[in-house]
């Protein structure tokens, strides 16, 4: 199998690394001002040589920590660049994700749980919540989209690092409070402040003038369940998707469990069979018949769309190296959850 030709062929190919494009919302405080200093800083760039200085700095910054070693990004990512030689070694685990059923049915019920008192502090919490979510696709870049905008003055930036570092991970933690009535919205609510206030120090105390950005590479892929609990809990954020060359992104994914696997020396499956077994996948959950078949502007966030989803979601998975770039289907999930809240799509 032509690894390449299959997916260039088959695939939305997005012309580059990174290709974002604003969910806007009409909630939201300020959000002139930040769009305003975004386009400003996107300006700053182009002209001002202290501004690239640290955007130079955020740029290294971004890709050391993704790949261990700051390098040009222009090198050739091909499949003979990686460091170890496969053996058949069994396919990648995720790790994260293997709830049992109890757990898988709390996340169906997507209500949202409001409390008597929600109105007078919905300002509170509006002030509390990310000003934008980054959605992000798994090595998509964006941790680089983050450190570029924490290098805004007005953007706080995270001073305590965590176990995942950068990564707030709110919306996908186990942490984040699911009932068998409903997602808890206050409660939800309150452990975000409490997140923030250890991670953004900066924005806690003066958020009167700052923003706060928060991002996941998981956030897109859960399409089955972020998206409500994000319209439940801060639907005024605006919503940033991160994606980029499905292609690329499987190379790049395939070379960081690689590199993992190389450090604890332990074999690794090649890649042909890790991708193959994850379209068989796609299949037997019926969200894709033949994969050299897919239209992909077709998928329109129908209830049987989804349906196949969390069956593939839900099923034990190995990574999802494939399906993590179905963005369209994912984007349509989202777009559901916003016009059950009103969300609208454009300011
Ligand atoms: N500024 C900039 N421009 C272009 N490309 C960049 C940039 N910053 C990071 N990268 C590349 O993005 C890949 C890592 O993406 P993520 O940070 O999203 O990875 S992660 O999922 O959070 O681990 C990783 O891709 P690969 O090198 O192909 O693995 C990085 O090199």
């Amino acid at each position: 199998m032509r690894l390449n030709r299959l997916f260039l062929v088959n695939l939305v190919v997005i012309v580059d690394l990174i290709a974002y494009f604003y969910i806007k919302a009409s909630f939201g405080v300020g959000g002139e001002a930040l769009e305003t200093a975004l386009v400003k800083t996107t300006e700053e760039q182009t002209v001002s040589s202290i501004e690239s200085t640290n955007l130079e700095r955020a740029h290294e910054n971004a890709v050391r920590s993704s790949t261990g070693s700051v390098r040009k990004f222009k090198e050739p990512l091909l499949p003979h660049k990686v460091t170890y030689a496969p053996t058949g070694g069994k396919l990648p685990e995720d790790g994260f994700d293997t709830y049992d059923e109890t757990a898988w049915n709390k996340l169906d019920n997507g209500t949202c749980l409001f409390d008597d008192d929600e109105e007078d502090q919905a300002f509170e919490w509006q002030r509390n919540s990310p000003y934008a979510i980054l959605l992000g696709t798994m090595k998509g870049g964006t941790h680089a989209l983050s450190e570029y905008l924490w290098q805004h003055p007005l953007i706080a930036a995270p001073k305590k690092v965590e176990k995942n570092g950068h990564e707030l991970h709110f919306f996908d933690s186990r942490s984040f409070e699911r009932g068998k009535m409903g997602i808890p919205r206050k409660a939800n609510q309150l452990s975000y402040a409490m997140k923030v206030h250890k991670m953004y120090p900066d924005f806690f105390y003066t958020k009167e003038s700052m923003y706060t950005i928060h991002d996941s590479p998981r956030y897109l892929v859960w399409s089955d369940r972020i998206p409500e609990a994000i319209m439940c809990v801060t639907p005024w954020s605006k919503l940033i998707a991160v994606l980029r060359d499905p292609v690329e992104r499987v190379i790049s994914h395939y070379r960081f469990q690689d590199q993992a696997r190389f450090r604890k020396n332990i074999p690794m499956v090649d890649w042909e069979t890790w991708i193959q077994d994850d379209i068989e996948r796609l299949k037997r959950a019926g969200v894709l018949q033949d994969w050299n078949r897919v239209d992909f502007d077709e998928f329109s966030g129908s209830e049987a769309e989804l349906i196949a989803w969390k069956k593939y979601l839900r099923s034990p998975t190995t990574q999802m190296i494939v399906g993590r770039g179905l963005y369209s289907l994912q984007i349509e999930h989202y777009f559901a959850a916003m016009d059950k809240v009103g969300k609208p799509r454009k300011t």
